[in-house]
C-alpha cells in the first residue's frame, strides 16, 4: 500500500474573476390560512417584483425590486434548480467553490426550496443527482481520497486500505446505527427526476464527500456526529469550533466528512443529520428551523495515472472544490410568532446572526466603493464560517423566499431591501488550473485500445482460409496412456485392441485411396487459396482507400473541432459579456431604485421643510413688520403732535388780534359769547373725547351741521365728511389701543331695533341753539349732572354729552359727543364714544380782514392733514408691500 505524506493544500493558482452576489427571488403560494386573494406582491417577469403595502399600512407607496430572476408562485422545484443550482454544480465539477443560501421570513419556503420533499426534491437532492450522473464513469475507487481532518485530503492511489476501509465502515455504520422508525422517510420512495448530465474532464477520478452542520444559538454542531458514546449511551451534542486552515480557509474543526458513492447514500447522511437538527413548531410554521443548517458537498478529483487504472499519487495535482448549501433560519418578529422562553431566545439568536450577515454585506459594499472598514465576521459563527466566500474565494448566490401574505408585508420589504443591496457586492471566484499529464483523453484511449484487442482476438479466430478436410479419427477412443500405469493389464489389452482396429481401418482406407481424388483435392485447395489471396489483396486495397478516407475525415474533424472550439470560445465570451451586462443592468436598476426611493424621500420632506422655512420667514417678516409698524406709529405720533402744534399755530393766527386774551372773542360776537357758560369748556370733555376733539368740524354758510366721526383706532383720528347726514353707520377701524377699559361687547344693545334711549348730558348753563337743525335724539333723558348711576345703567343705551364753547374765531361752537353705553362685567357701565357732532354758529356781519373764511380754514387743515397722513400712509404701504413680496 502506497500512501502520500500529509500535504499542505496548494496555494491558489489559476484564473480569478470577480462575480457579483447573484440574487434570485422565489414567491411561495399564498397559504390557505391567510386572507384569501389578498396579495402584497406583483411580479413583472422575468426579474422585477413590486411590493404593494396593504390599505392599513402607514405609507401606501409601492416599491419595485430587481433581481437576476423572480420565480412566480407556480414555478416548480426543477425550474428553480436548473436556473439557480445547475451552474453551481458545473462550478463544482470545474473545481470552483460556491455558496448558495436561502434567506427570508419564517415560513416563506426556504427549507422547501433547499430540500423539498421525497416526491418533489429541492435543490440539494437534485444537485447530488446531477453530480453523480455526471461523474458516473469517472468515480474513484472508494477511499482513494481520505479526509485528513484538517480541511484537506490524502491520496491512497491503491484505493481501499485497511485503515481507510475502517473509516469508511465507521462512516457507513454511523448512518446505519440509527434505528429506523416508522415515521422515517423511506429513501426508496424518492422520486428521481431526470437531470441534465454535465460535462466533466474524464482524465480525472472523482470522489464526493459531505458534511452537515448546524449553527444553533451561535454554536456549531456536527449533525453527523455519532449519537452514542463508546458505551452505547446517547451523548449530548458537542459544540465544534471554527478554525482557519493553513491556506486561510475557514472550516469546522473535527467535523465528520463522509464519502458518499451515490445520491441515496448522501440522502441517508442528510436524514441522519436532519433527525438531530433543531426544528420546532411555532405560530407561523409547523416545522420551523431553529438553526442555520449547512450541507456541504466537497468534490475531490485527481488526474488518472499513466496506466489509467488509478489516480496520480502527486497530491499537488489534486483539486478540491465545494458547494455549500445553507438553509438559513427565518427572521421572525415576536409579536407575530408569540414566542416565549426557549423559542424567544432562539429567535433572538437567529435575528442577531442575520443582522450580522446584513451588516457584513453592507460594509463589504462600502469597502468596494472605496471605504476601508473592518468587517465584523467574528460577530456571528455564520459569517465567520463563510468569511472565505465573502473575502474572495467562491461564487455566492442567494434565493430570497417571500410570501405574498399582507401581514408579512413589512418584513418582506426588509428582506427585499437587503437582497437588493447584496447584489451590489462582488466576490472573487478562483478557477484552478488542471495539470496536463501529457496524454489528454487518456481514459478514452485506454478503453479504445482494450476494445481493439478484443476485436482482434475475435478476428483471429474467424480467419476463414480453407482448412483441409479432417482425416477420419481412427484412434479417438485410445485412452491417454500418460495417466495409466504400465502394470494395468486391462488398460494395456484395451489399448492394443483399439490400435489394432485402427490399423485395420487404415489399411482399408489405403486400398480405397485413388490418386485422382487426391489431385482434385489438392487443386481445390490451391484454388481456394488463390481466391483467398485475391480477396486479401482486394481487402488491402480497400483498407488503403478506407484509411485515406478516414484520414481526410479526421482532417475535416480537426478543422471542425477547431472551428467548434473557436465558436465555443466566442459563445463563452459573448455569454460572459451578456452576464456582465445583465449584472450591470441589475446593478444599475437597483441603484436607480435606491436613488428613486431616496429622491421620493427627499420629495416627501420638501413640503415640510418649505413649510418650516416659510414659517420662519413669515415670523421674521412679522417681527420686522412689527418693528416697522411701531416705528411708523411713533412717527405718526410725532406727525400728529406736529399737526397739533400746527393747528395751535393756526388757532393762534386767528387770535392774533388779541394775543393777551387767548380765546377772547371779537366784539361782534359778544352778544353770542355772553351766552356761553364758563363751565362748558373743553376741559369738561372726557379724555377720549378731548383727544378726538382735534377732529375738525367743517362749516358751510350760516349754520352748518357737520358730522365728524371719532374712532379710537390706534390713537389716530379719522374724519369723514358727510354733510347733512346724521348717519352713524360709518365703517370704523378696530381699536388696538392700550388703556381702553375692557367692556363686555356682547351686552351691547342692538341699534337695529331703533329703540335707543339716549342719556343727554347737557351743560348746566346751556345756550339755546335756536338753529334750524337740532340734534336728533328721539327718546331721551336729560341730566345736567351724573349723580345717580342708575341714570346710565338702567334702560339707557346711548349717551350724548353736549359742550358749548367759543371757537378760535369767537363763534359759538356746540359739540355733541355721542357714544354707546356698554354694561361692564362688574355691573356698572362705560361709555364708548364713537361720534361727535359739531355745530358752529357765526355772525355773517363779521367782515374783519384777518378773519379767515370757514372754507379757507377747512382747506388749510385738509391740506396739512392730507400731506402728513398721505406721506405716512404711502411709506407704510410701500414697506408692507415689500414684506409680502419677500
Ligand atoms: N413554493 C412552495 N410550494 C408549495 N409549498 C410551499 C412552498 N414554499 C413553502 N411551502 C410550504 O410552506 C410551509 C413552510 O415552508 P418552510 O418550512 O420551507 O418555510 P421556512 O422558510 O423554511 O420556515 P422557517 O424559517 O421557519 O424554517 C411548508 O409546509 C412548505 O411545504
Amino acid at each position: 500500500m502506497k500512501r502520500t505524506r500529509l500535504h499542505k493544500p496548494p496555494s491558489k493558482e489559476g484564473l480569478v474573476a470577480k462575480e457579483p452576489v447573484t440574487v434570485y427571488c422565489r414567491v411561495r403560494p399564498t397559504p390557505s390560512s391567510s386572507n384569501e386573494g389578498i396579495s402584497c406582491i406583483r411580479i413583472s417577469p422575468p426579474s422585477h417584483v413590486r411590493l404593494l403595502p396593504p390599505p392599513s399600512a402607514l405609507s401606501r407607496k409601492e416599491y419595485q425590486y430587481t433581481f437576476r430572476k423572480v420565480f412566480e408562485e407556480s414555478a416548480g422545484q426543477k425550474d428553480v434548480f436548473e436556473e439557480v443550482a445547475l451552474p453551481l454544480v458545473q462550478n463544482l465539477l470545474n473545481g470552483r467553490n460556491s455558496l448558495l443560501f436561502t434567506y427570508g421570513v419564517t415560513g416563506s419556503g426556504k427549507t422547501y426550496t433547499m430540500t423539498g420533499t421525497l416526491r418533489d426534491g429541492g435543490i440539494m437532492p437534485r444537485c447530488l443527482d446531477a453530480i453523480f450522473d455526471s461523474i458516473a464513469s469517472c468515480q474513484a475507487k472508494r477511499c482513494t481520497f481520505k479526509p485528513d481532518r484538517l480541511n484537506w485530503f490524502e491520496i491512497q492511489p491503491d484505493g481501499i486500505d485497511a485503515e481507510a476501509d475502517l473509516y469508511s465502515r465507521i462512516a457507513q455504520n454511523r448512518v446505519k446505527r440509527l434505528e429506523k422508525k416508522n415515521s422515517d422517510p423511506d429513501i426508496a420512495q424518492r422520486v428521481k427526476e431526470e437531470v441534465r448530465q454535465l460535462p466533466v474532464n474524464d482524465d480525472f477520478n472523482y470522489a464526493v464527500f459531505v458534511t452537515y452542520v448546524e449553527i444553533y444559538n451561535n454554536s456549531v454542531f456536527d449533525l453527523l456526529d455519532d449519537i452514542y458514546d463508546e458505551n452505547s449511551r446517547i451523548r449530548p451534542p458537542q459544540t465544534k469550533i471554527v478554525r482557519e486552515d493553513s491556506n486561510h480557509n475557514m472550516f469546522v474543526h473535527g467535523v465528520n466528512e463522509l464519502e458518499v458513492g451515490s445520491t441515496d447514500e448522501a440522502f441517508e447522511a442528510y436524514f441522519y443529520g436532519q433527525k438531530r437538527r433543531r426544528i420546532a413548531q411555532t405560530a407561523l410554521n409547523a416545522e420551523s428551523s431553529r438553526s442555520h443548517s449547512i450541507f456541504t458537498i466537497r468534490l475531490v478529483h485527481a488526474p488518472l495515472n499513466e496506466q489509467g487504472d488509478g489516480v496520480d499519487p502527486d497530491p499537488k495535482h489534486m483539486i478540491v472544490s465545494q458547494l455549500a448549501l445553507v438553509d438559513l433560519a427565518g427572521s421572525e418578529r415576536t409579536n407575530r410568532t408569540k414566542n416565549t422562553g426557549m423559542r424567544l431566545k432562539e429567535a433572538g439568536n437567529i435575528n442577531n446572526s442575520l443582522l450580522t450577515l446584513r451588516v457584513c454585506l453592507e460594509l463589504l459594499r462600502e469597502n468596494q466603493n472605496g471605504a476601508n472598514k473592518i468587517i465584523p465576521y467574528r460577530d456571528s459563527r455564520l459569517t465567520h464560517l463563510f468569511r472565505n466566500f465573502f473575502d474572495g474565494d467562491g461564487q455566492v448566490s442567494m434565493i430570497i423566499c417571500i410570501s405574498p401574505v399582507v401581514e408579512e408585508c413589512d418584513e418582506t420589504m426588509q428582506v427585499l431591501k437587503f437582497a437588493e443591496m447584496a447584489q451590489e457586492v462582488s466576490t472573487s471566484v478562483h478557477t484552478p488550473i488542471r495539470v496536463n499529464l501529457g496524454t489528454p483523453k487518456r481514459r478514452k484511449a485506454i478503453q479504445a485500445y482494450e476494445f481493439e484487442d478484443l476485436l482482434n482476438g475475435e478476428a483471429k479466430e474467424n480467419v476463414g482460409l480453407p482448412v483441409p478436410e479432417p482425416l477420419p479419427i481412427l484412434f479417438d477412443s485410445l485412452p491417454d496412456l500418460r495417466f495409466f500405469s504400465m502394470e494395468d493389464e486391462d488398460m494395456l489389452s484395451y489399448s492394443k485392441r483399439v490400435i489394432k482396429n485402427g490399423l485395420e481401418e487404415l489399411e482399408n482406407a489405403q486400398q480405397n485411396l485413388r490418386f485422382d481424388s487426391m489431385l482434385e483435392s489438392i487443386s481445390n485447395t490451391a484454388r481456394r487459396a488463390y481466391k483467398a489471396l485475391n480477396d486479401l489483396t482486394e481487402q488491402e486495397r480497400l483498407n488503403v482507400l478506407e484509411k485515406e478516407k478516414v484520414a481526410s475525415l479526421e482532417n475535416k474533424c480537426c478543422q471542425l473541432e477547431s472551428q467548434n472550439l473557436n465558436m465555443k470560445r466566442k459563445i463563452e465570451e459573448t455569454e460572459s459579456q451578456v452576464k456582465r451586462l445583465k449584472h450591470d443592468l441589475i446593478l444599475k436598476d437597483s441603484i436607480i431604485n435606491r436613488k428613486t426611493r431616496e429622491l421620493e424621500k427627499v420629495k416627501d420632506e420638501i413640503p415640510n421643510k418649505m413649510a418650516q422655512a416659510q414659517q420662519k420667514l413669515s415670523q421674521e417678516h412679522e417681527k420686522k413688520l412689527k418693528t416697522e409698524r411701531s416705528a411708523w406709529e411713533s412717527e405718526l405720533k410725532q406727525q400728529k403732535s406736529r399737526m397739533r402744534t400746527a393747528r395751535q399755530v393756526l388757532r393762534g393766527a386767528g387770535d392774533a388780534s388779541d394775543p393777551k386774551e387767548g380765546n377772547a372773542l371779537p366784539s361782534y360776537v359778544t352778544p353770542m359769547r355772553s351766552r356761553i357758560p364758563p363751565s362748558a369748556s373743553a376741559e369738561s370733555i372726557p379724555n377720549s373725547v378731548a383727544r378726538g376733539g382735534n377732529g375738525t368740524g367743517f362749516s358751510g354758510t350760516g349754520v352748518v351741521g357737520a358730522r365728524a366721526a371719532l374712532f379710537n383706532g390706534g390713537g389716530s383720528t379719522h374724519v369723514f365728511e358727510a354733510p347733512g347726514t346724521g348717519s352713524t353707520n360709518t365703517p370704523r377701524p378696530t381699536s388696538r389701543k392700550m388703556g381702553i377699559a375692557v367692556s363686555n361687547k356682547r351686552h351691547r344693545r342692538s341699534r337695529s331695533a331703533g329703540n335707543d334711549v339716549w342719556l343727554e348730558h347737557r351743560p348746566v348753563h346751556e345756550v339755546p341753539l335756536n338753529t334750524i337743525m337740532q340734534p336728533n335724539l328721539p327718546k331721551r333723558k336729560s341730566v345736567t349732572k351724573l349723580t345717580d348711576a342708575k341714570d346710565v345703567t338702567e334702560k339707557t343705551s346711548k349717551y350724548c354729552l353736549m359742550t358749548q364753547n367759543a371757537d378760535s374765531d369767537g363763534d359759538l361752537e356746540t359739540r355733541l359727543y355721542k357714544g354707546d353705553v356698554i354694561p361692564t362685567s362688574g355691573g356698572g357701565a362705560q361709555v364708548m364714544f364713537n361720534d361727535v357732532e359739531v355745530l358752529r354758529q357765526y355772525s355773517p356781519s363779521d367782515t374783519s380782514p384777518s378773519r379767515k373764511t370757514p372754507r379757507q380754514i377747512r382747506e388749510d387743515l385738509e391740506a396739512a392733514c392730507a400731506q402728513s397722513s398721505d406721506a405716512n400712509q404711502r411709506k407704510f404701504l410701500s414697506r408692507e408691500r415689500r414684506y409680502y413680496e419677500v
